[in-house]
């Protein structure tokens, strides 16, 4: 079974995400405003916030798509800016959004991810991946052929496959039915349970969170404005549900700013 980041670090290393002071800003709009934060092995994250309170370019910027303003990102203890290959190489990621090349199969995909990510004993490793992904049946066929939720599994099968010590996980059950996504949470939940690697997971869906996350971050106007237990929050905040909390959030970040 795959186990993200098994046997890089002692348990008592640093966390697997660090971000300090992280700050992006375009012209006069600033679309994070000096946010921090750490996830820790095992741990699932869940990164909360209405549209346009930074979730994506704070993403982007842990991945290494964008260059921040300010502030500093460590994954596995190591930083961005200084050790950029270094760094990306302990993650990995998924969405809808970055859905992989139709025209090829599910083992080409994953071949040519593995080999770009230079990952050991890859026909192997491939072999694994597609059977607990559920995907053997699948193997020889075009992903652009595959439903939403088999698409879902071989993005997440080829999110795993260089073994990340930091998953970032963007809406990953978005677009899937009922049943398939409780399939998609137990399986991620397993991810980290077994490893020592952690999770960064964004979602709209606060059932899913309180379902799946161990601690969620808060974020509007692009700073963190609570942070905690998805299932004690609420009502340490005097709200009924997460979701219910995430609408008084969403609609006064500033009465929420002086209650933290
Ligand atoms: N390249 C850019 N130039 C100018 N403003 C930008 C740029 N990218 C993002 N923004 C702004 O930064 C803010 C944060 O955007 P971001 O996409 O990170 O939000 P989000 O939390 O991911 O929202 P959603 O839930 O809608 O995806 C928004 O106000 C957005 O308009």
């Amino acid at each position: 079974m795959t186990a993200i980041g098994a046997g890089r670090a002692g348990p008592g290393a640093a966390p697997v995400l660090a971000v300090a002071d992280l700050a992006k800003r375009y012209g006069a709009t600033t679309a994070v405003d000096g946010i921090a934060f750490t996830v820790g092995r095992g741990e699932i994250v869940g990164l909360l916030g209405p549209n346009g309170a930074g979730k994506t370019t704070t993403i982007n910027m842990i991945l290494g798509l964008l260059a921040p303003s300010a502030g500093s990102i460590r994954i596995d203890g190591v930083d961005l800016a200084r050790h950029r290959s270094q760094a990306l190489a302990r993650s990995n990621f998924a969405a809808v959004y970055a859905a992989l090349p139709g025209n090829l199969t599910v083992r080409q995909n994953l071949r040519w991810f593995g080999m770009l990510y230079e990952v050991p004993d890859l026909g192997r490793r491939i072999e694994d991946l597609l059977a607990e992904f559920d995907l053997v049946r699948f193997a020889d066929t075009r992903c652009g052929l595959l439903s939403s939720g088999e698409q879902t599994r071989v993005g997440l099968a080829k999110a795993v496959l260089n073994d990340p010590v930091l998953l970032l996980l963007d809406e990953p059950t978005a677009s899937l039915d009922p049943a398939t996504a409780q399939d998609l949470r137990a399986l991620i939940r397993g991810i980290a349970d077994r490893g020592r690697g952690g999770i960064l997971w964004t979602s709209h869906n606060m059932h899913e969170v309180q379902a799946v996350c161990d601690r969620v971050l808060f974020l509007a106007q692009g700073r963190i404005l609570l942070e905690g237990d998805p299932r004690t929050l609420p009502h340490q905040h005097g709200a009924d549900s997460l979701d219910a909390l995430f609408i008084r959030l969403a609609r006064q970040p500033l009465a929420a700013e002086g209650e933290r």
